[in-house]
């Protein structure tokens, strides 16, 4: 008996040792289960507490950063893609809380990237792979997360706290993994705090103008192939864009632009743009009304797109107003049915504000729904030359079914065509029926 458990353990050894053929990810994960002899349990304890200004109390195991950090917390409802949503600057002051149970499996790479950034509060997730595999694989979560200083909580209930934001709307709560503080403490923390009314944009917006080249890699490109470039010159207003949505516009055969948020009216119309993109972004679009301004200025002299946050701007310009709605929609799978041509799109979707259509004036029309809530999801004003979606084209993460959007397949000419400046067309410029906008689809 004696000797057997002497070969057994030896060959654990030798399984283990660095001259063993296993790949590099599949002995990390086996060292990490078996690295006990420093005097550490070989497993992990709660240590981080997600107090909800409920008074609900979570604890959880924490990975990333640590620290006391405050937001909002939403749930996403997406698959896969956690490398494009904990990029997506419109997350800032939110903690998403991912409904599929397993993340972390196929790492991070640095291709995905939707920002140079991560501007979200935290990630909350039930389960943390305990291995990555991917070919495009540079990293693991957990080191990613540290990196960037986010803060992360795994082991953790997701699907009682997606019921309880579903019953109860958003809420706000403080992720913490300082035991020094004791529960009331962050409780009164999160009771304090509150997201609306906050400019959110400010924080995630680039500084100063810069021109936009790359489009989507040949590898990727799920449309037609990439057309002339430089086509038309965009000046897309960063309010916290997804590098995507400057992808697919370069793909489509755009010059562009990117400007700040506070960027005025008045220099954009000087460049002379082909259209104007108002992108998605963080936050309540009543907080920042110099934006608004700013859409203001711009609609009825160019044609103009609007993004989710750029959409909501577009709204209130025209002088509807837009609320909050109970827990918002955050995933890859909100079906859309575009009532011009009542075709369904599965779509991206990440907003927490929705425009209300009634507010709008006379010859504004809704142009997309949402199936699930019926909410606006999409608007046009012909006269003013305006079009907007409240989801995301681009995707990144989620599916494509919205990505002519942006453009339509190739013309005979062989050059792509950007369908929102399609309404810029000479023949059009004498004045567009809502007729003619709809022969666009
Ligand atoms: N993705 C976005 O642009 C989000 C828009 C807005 N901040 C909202 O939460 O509704």
């Amino acid at each position: 008996m004696a000797t057997k458990a002497l070969s057994f353990t030896l060959s654990l050894n030798d399984l283990f040792s660095s001259k063993s053929p296993h790949t590099a990810s599949s002995l990390s994960v086996f060292s990490v289960r078996c690295s006990a002899g420093n005097g550490e349990r070989p497993w992990k304890n709660s240590d981080a507490r997600l107090v909800l200004e409920d008074g609900s109390i979570w604890k959880a195991k924490s990975f990333g950063a640590s620290g006391t950090q405050v937001g909002e917390v939403v749930f996403n409802t997406s698959l896969t893609g956690y490398q494009e949503i904990l990029t997506d600057p419109s997350y800032a002051g939110q903690f998403v809380l991912m409904t599929n149970p397993q993340i972390g499996n196929t790492g991070v790479n640095f291709d995905d990237e939707e920002s140079a950034q991560c501007f979200l509060s935290g990630l909350v997730i039930r389960s943390l792979s305990i291995s990555t595999s991917n070919w495009r694989c540079v990293k693991d979560l957990g080191d990613y997360l540290t990196e960037r200083n986010v803060m992360g909580i795994y082991d953790v209930d997701t699907r009682a706290i997606t019921r309880r934001l579903r019953e109860d709307g958003s809420l706000i709560g403080v992720l913490s993994t300082d035991n020094s503080k004791t529960d009331d403490e962050l409780l009164h923390m999160s009771k304090s705090w509150n997201i609306v009314g906050l400019d959110l944009i400010s924080g995630v917006s680039c500084k100063s103008p810069y021109e936009w080249i790359d489009s989507t890699k040949k590898e990727w490109e799920f449309s037609a192939g990439e057309g002339p470039r430089d086509t038309f010159h965009v000046v897309a207003y960063d309010f916290g864009i997804k590098h995507n949505i400057l992808r697919r516009l370069a793909s489509y055969g755009c010059k562009i632009t990117v400007v700040p948020s506070t960027w005025p009216a008045s220099e954009t119309l000087k460049l002379n743009p082909d259209g104007v993109l108002f992108s998605n972004g963080p936050g309540d679009p009543s907080a920042v009304p110099y934006a608004v301004e700013t859409v203001k200025n711009i609609i009825g002299k160019v044609p103009v797109f609007g993004i989710c946050m750029g959409h909501q701007l577009l709204g209130q310009a025209l002088g509807g107003t837009t609320y909050k709605m109970k827990f918002g929609h955050h995933g890859g799978n909100h079906p859309v049915r575009n009532l011009r041509t009542g075709r369904v799109e599965i779509s991206s979707q990440n907003h927490n504000y929705a425009v209300d259509p009634a507010t709008l004036p006379e010859g504004v029309e809704v142009t997309h729904i949402n199936l699930n809530d019926g909410s606006c999801a999409g608007l046009a004003f012909p006269a003013q030359k305006l079009v907007s979606l409240q989801y995301h084209p681009e995707a990144s993460p989620g599916p494509h079914d919205s990505d002519n959007a942006f453009g339509d397949e190739l013309l005979s000419s062989g050059a792509r065509r950007i369908k929102y400046l399609k309404i810029c067309d000479k023949s059009s410029e004498q004045g567009l029926a809502s007729s003619d906008f709809h022969s666009f689809h």
